[in-house]
């Protein structure tokens, strides 16, 4: 390994692009660029399966959701769970406590897990499990593409419904045969590329409004994914392929605020409700009860909640879900030293006792008690 390809691997998180970048990194690399073979989606899959029953399970966990999205089953959709899984004990740890609590608020909640192991970075920083499972800037990719696979795997074997991020196209036949619901995020949603891969997908996939606030980008994409496409893509086993695809017609707008504030208060959910249908796209929508709708303070998540269920209450029926980030306990830690057990290493979260609560009272608000 040579000096700089070292540097990389040694150095704390947040460093990496200076020391390979900077100034004073030696022997910078001839090439700009390295690769390192990764297996196949079809290999992966091959080492860990998804059992037949388990396939039938998130089958119907697919239809159920689209049921509340569609507002067939008047429950609200709660995508809840970690910013990001950085640790598969803490992620278990969080995946059995939701289990245990999913049955109690299912009259009126459908849970689902947020297990992200991609995250989409303003500048730099972890880019997720899957891009760097040791957590110390040695991107080894090939065992996070494994240990992301085996962590929802687990997840969905306790009953839970898997939400993840998709950000990388060609990462997405590795996992996406095991999730029940998908975000495109605010810095992708105006992203031909993402677009052409929700158009290829079978589960309901959420668009988030860009990080400007601007809503129009995620309409845009809802319109595009509904059309068939034919884009380069991957096939199963790795190799460069033309993909055709027949179009998702399951897709909705995540309210997740922007750089002009909050988007989750009834004004801008009547905005977005007549912009949907202003372009002939059902009024289903979803609001991230974090980022720029808690102004980034997560303890506010639990406010943000109470308004949807109010607004619900009121009569509001195009409000469809929310998404919380939440962990075992309140807050973040930067990636350095000795990491704090089920706290957050990227957005801060909701802890589990707060967020419990918070659930608990909408389910009990939404079934008139
Ligand atoms: O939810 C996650 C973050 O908001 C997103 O990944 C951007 O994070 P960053 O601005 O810290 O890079
Ligand atoms: C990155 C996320 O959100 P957004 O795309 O809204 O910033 C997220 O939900 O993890």
């Amino acid at each position: 390994m040579n000096a700089t390809l070292s540097a990389l691997t040694n150095t704390v998180h947040g460093q990496l692009i200076e020391n390979a970048l900077g100034d004073t990194a030696p022997n910078p690399p001839r090439s700009p660029r390295h690769t390192l073979p990764l297996p196949s989606p079809a290999q992966l899959r091959q080492r860990l399966p998804c059992s037949p029953a388990l396939h039938g399970q998130i089958a119907e966990q697919r239809d159920a959701i689209r049921a509340v999205l569609n507002g067939d089953d008047d429950r609200l959709l709660v995508i809840v769970g970690p910013c990001s899984l950085h640790d598969p004990d803490s992620a278990m740890e969080y995946a059995q406590r939701l289990a245990a609590l999913a049955p109690q608020v299912s009259d009126q909640l459908l849970l689902v897990m947020r297990t992200y192991v991609e995250k989409p970075r303003t500048t730099v920083g972890w880019k997720g499990l899957m891009y760097d499972p040791h957590l110390d800037g040695s991107g080894d990719m090939a065992e996070g593409l494994a240990l992301s696979r085996r962590l929802m795997l687990s997840i969905a074997e306790l009953g839970l419904p898997v939400a993840t991020e998709l950000l990388q196209p060609m990462a997405a036949g590795y996992l996406d045969d095991l999730l029940g619901w998908a975000a495109i995020g605010a810095r992708t949603s105006e992203s031909q590329t993402h677009r052409e891969m929700v158009s290829g997908l079978d589960l309901p996939v959420g668009f988030k409004n860009g990080t400007d606030g601007s809503m129009s980008v995620a309409s845009d994409a809802m319109r595009s994914a509904a059309h068939g496409h034919q884009h380069f893509g991957l096939d199963e086993q790795g190799r460069p392929a033309m993909v055709q695809t027949r179009g998702n017609l399951d897709t909705h707008l995540v309210l997740r605020g922007g750089n002009g504030g909050a988007n989750y208060h009834a004004p801008a959910v009547a905005a977005a409700r007549q912009m949907l249908e202003s372009q002939g796209l059902a009024a289903r929508l979803i609001v991230d009860c974090n980022h720029a709708n808690s102004g980034k303070n997560p303890l506010l998540q639990p406010e943000v909640l109470a308004s949807v269920v109010d607004q619900r209450l009121a009569g509001d029926s195009s409000l469809r879900g929310v998404m919380l980030e939440s962990h075992l306990f309140d807050g973040c830690q930067p990636l350095s030293g000795q990491l704090a057990y089920g706290v957050s290493i990227t957005d801060a979260c909701l802890g589990w006792e707060a967020t419990q609560h918070s659930l608990l009272c909408a389910a009990e608000r939404l079934a008139g008690n």
